[in-house]
């Protein structure tokens, strides 16, 4: 039989040892490329790609709202990009609701704060369609301690700003407070890296838990995992985050006194009872002086919460509608989801009338505190 020179070229080809092993990787390169090619088409069809769109988007009106001074009551406006340092690539996000762990394992997480956390979390997780890039990249990445951390203040609006902020696609979050710093320190920072998402090259994990801002230890701790911890604080009015607090307690409680005998040590002398939490929790110069001791200032950040409901663009301009119904600004998107969310119904309570004349000695009383803190700050955050 005769062969042909081309025949008889690829018949040489085939025959020598090494051009075999050539031929076979080049099989196996053209396969790995359709792998490759498969999965960019199939997560393109994700929802989280509208996250990628408002990426670029971000950087660009972020970063000239910061400049412009958002400063510290802005300062929601360029926190997603503040917090990323470099430039990312784009990873898909995959849900962070499923946490068995962190559910099940701490009795501690199942107080009444994070119980309403909680509820919020049940309604993004039935808002969240079952990803199947979720599950696909489960796997990948690894648990990292958090970067940055909401420390407070307690129903400032500490969740609506971590739900906002996980949905930039290099964000990855906690869902339920870990409460490692104040209640859960004895376990080891091991136990709490187990609980973060997993995340990849250039992500940054972040969880929030509001009583830090008031514990004692919390700093010195959170140093001793890293200096270099992103400290994010969001404070109210302390007036009505009092009043905040306390409907969120007779919520559960509703046998508890008036909030106007709370209030006093002596109602007659017009004496506060400074050793009320809900009092005490908003003397937050008090508080920040406890947290300079061991950080910078320009490691905390500070979010308005009154600007957090009135314009929410300062954390990014189009992932919002205001939902008439709930009275707050709303997701349009969760994250992992298609669908709208708002928070639970145990965020934005209707408060309880306040006596005006109680109001206005809490605010004589805070007036001081106020001016110290927007000194501390640089930011006069309108509370007076
Ligand atoms: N978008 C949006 N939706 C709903 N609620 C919002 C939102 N933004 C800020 N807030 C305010 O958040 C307050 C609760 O604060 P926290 O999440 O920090 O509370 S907690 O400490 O975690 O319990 C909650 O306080 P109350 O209004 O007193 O319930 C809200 O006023």
């Amino acid at each position: 039989m005769e062969y042909s020179p081309v025949c008889n070229s690829v018949y040489a080809a085939w025959s020598s040892p090494v051009k075999k092993k050539l031929l076979l990787l080049s099989i196996m390169f053209l396969i790995w490329v359709y792998m490759l090619y498969s999965c960019v088409g199939y997560c393109s069809t994700m929802p989280s790609l509208v996250v990628d769109s408002y990426r670029g988007k971000e950087s660009a009106s972020l970063g000239k709202r910061t400049e412009s001074g958002g400063g510290v009551g802005g300062a929601g406006g360029g926190l997603a990009s503040r917090l990323l340092t470099k430039p990312q690539p784009w990873e898909d996000i995959e849900s962070d609701y499923e946490e068995p762990t962190v559910r099940t394992s701490s009795r501690d997480l199942l107080d009444t704060d994070r119980t309403e956390d909680w509820d919020d979390l049940a309604g993004m997780r039935a808002a969240a369609e079952p990803g199947a890039m979720s599950s696909f990249s489960s796997g990948a990445g690894s648990k990292k301690l958090p970067q940055a951390i909401i420390i407070g203040v307690k129903k400032g609006g500490t969740r609506a700003l971590l739900e906002f902020l996980r949905v930039h696609p290099d964000i990855r979050a906690v869902g339920a407070e870990p409460h490692f710093f104040d209640r859960n320190y004895e376990n080891g920072l091991e136990w709490y890296r187990e609980l973060m998402p997993k995340t990849l090259e250039g992500q940054i994990t972040m969880e929030k838990t509001p009583s830090y801002f008031v514990t004692r230890e919390a700093p010195a701790r959170i140093a001793a995992m890293s200096r270099g911890t992103k400290l994010i604080v969001v404070v109210r009015d302390p007036v009505t985050r009092a009043i905040s607090d306390y409907t969120q307690t007779l919520s559960k409680k509703p046998d508890i006194p008036s909030f106007e005998s709370l209030t006093f040590k002596n109602r007659t002398t017009g004496l506060i009872d400074t050793s009320w939490s809900a009092v005490q929790i908003g003397i937050y110069a008090k508080h920040l002086d406890n947290w300079l001791q061991y950080f910078p200032m320009e490691q905390l950040l500070f979010v308005s919460g009154e600007r957090l409901i009135s314009d929410p663009r300062i954390i990014t301009d189009k992932h919002f509608y205001f939902n008439q119904t709930k009275g707050f600004p709303c997701l349009k998107k969760a994250e992992g989801s298609s669908k709208p969310h708002c928070l639970g119904k145990t965020k934005g309570r209707t408060h309880p009338n306040i006596d005006p004349e109680v109001v206005q000695r809490l605010r004589d009383f805070y007036r001081p505190f106020n001016l110290k803190f927007y000194q501390m700050t640089g930011h006069d955050f309108g509370w007076d």
